[in-house]
């Protein structure tokens, strides 16, 4: 699916987005929907989509179709035989969540846990070619009534452009994501973040650095997020312990599935540090899974979750999500509570490959 707008971040630019629907259907006909989130090239992470289509189709449905099973809460302990591959893993966890949530007639929002009836979400805005043309898209944003803002930074593309930035927009709820595009090295030049009032720093340092995270952290008032740092229950712990973070971006698909996700949520909740739902701009399945997510109780900031509209002329699901005033509805179907536009998805379908047990 091709993107409105080219996104870019510190790494480079995404135009389109090539992805695959996983569908799961039980014994009795209920479907479940997840959606694979990695990029068609691994500079988020290592996957990519074609990497997430291999492992599912060669170890991932194997091991789900010839194991026992109950609930889906099982599912990262019998793909535990499978190192790492997060995205693929979290594809057809959420796929099977979803059928779960069906089969007990209630939403998914409900079967994870979730306590809100809307979640605030936020507008991530890719790094643009001009500073007048950065204020344009934030004042459109926020015209259509996003309240909090991320900005991607690189070097060369900060300070100066958040003193401008602020200038304009003095009291707007302002975060930045480095996506891992500065070194300890720069701390006296990322010391002057905090001069501008921003909710936080996301991942300003290297991927899996989380000593040298935990030091920069005491040397800055800004909080720092954690995004591609946190692949797993484990790394939060670490995280936590070192110190390395006061807040933590939540990825269904970087941490490897919905069960993964909750129980970083748990630590996170026990240790008082706030979190969010990152997005992987995501069509309307993968975004359906964050706003159920997002749903829980530590999720207390906005996340980056915004409507359809925001990347595609069509979503392919019906409705499309909306945004009104900062914030979405979570849908009280069952389910993901979304419903697949077959029209749309048929226009953009490439191949189907299809297993049984
Ligand atoms: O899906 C969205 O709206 C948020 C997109 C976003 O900010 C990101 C998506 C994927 C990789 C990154 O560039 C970035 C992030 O790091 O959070
Ligand atoms: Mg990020």
């Amino acid at each position: 699916m091709a993107l409105k707008y080219p996104f870019e971040t510190s790494f480079g630019s995404v135009d389109n987005k090539d992805f695959f629907i996983v569908e799961v259907v039980d014994q009795n006909g209920i479907k479940g929907y997840g959606e694979s989130v990695a990029f068609t090239a691994p500079w988020y992470t290592e996957e990519t989509t074609e990497t997430t289509k291999y492992m599912l189709e060669e170890f991932l449905i194997p091991l789900l179709l010839g194991s026992d099973w109950n609930h889906p809460g099982e599912l990262t302990r019998i793909f535990g035989s499978v190192q790492k591959n997060n995205m693929a893993k979290a594809a057809l966890e959420g796929a099977v969540w979803d059928v779960y949530a069906k089969q007990n007639r209630t939403s998914l929002a409900e079967m994870l846990g979730g306590t809100r009836e809307r979640v605030e979400v936020g507008v991530s805005i890719g790094i643009q070619p001009t500073i007048e043309k950065l204020i344009s898209v934030i004042e459109k944003n926020v015209a259509a009534g996003y309240k909090r803002v991320k900005l991607k930074v690189k070097p060369g593309w900060d300070v100066d452009m958040l003193k401008e930035v602020r200038s304009v927009f003095p009291t707007l709820p302002i975060m930045v994501d480095a996506n891992s595009a500065y070194t300890l090295e720069d701390v006296e030049h990322l010391r002057q973040f905090d001069s501008y009032n921003l909710l936080m720093m996301e991942q300003p340092l290297g991927q899996h650095d989380l000593v040298d995270h935990a030091t920069l952290q005491k040397e800055l008032s800004t909080p720092i997020c954690l995004d591609e740092g946190i692949t797993s229950y484990t790394d939060a712990k670490t995280a936590i312990a070192l110190g390395s973070c006061q807040i933590m971006n939540i990825k269904i698909g970087r941490v490897g599935g919905i069960t993964e996700a909750i129980r970083i949520h748990d630590l996170c909740r026990q240790h008082n540090l706030a979190v969010w739902c990152g997005g992987m701009l995501e069509s309307g399945v993968g975004r359906a899974h964050n706003i159920a997510l997002a749903s829980l109780p530590q999720f207390k900031l906005p996340g980056d979750i915004s409507a359809s509209t925001r990347y595609w002329e069509q979503d392919i699901v019906k409705p499309e999500v909306m945004m009104n005033n900062g914030f979405i509805q979570v849908p009280n179907g069952y389910g993901i509570g979304y419903e697949i536009d077959w029209d749309v998805l048929n226009e953009f379908k490439v191949e189907t490959t299809s297993f049984s047990k």
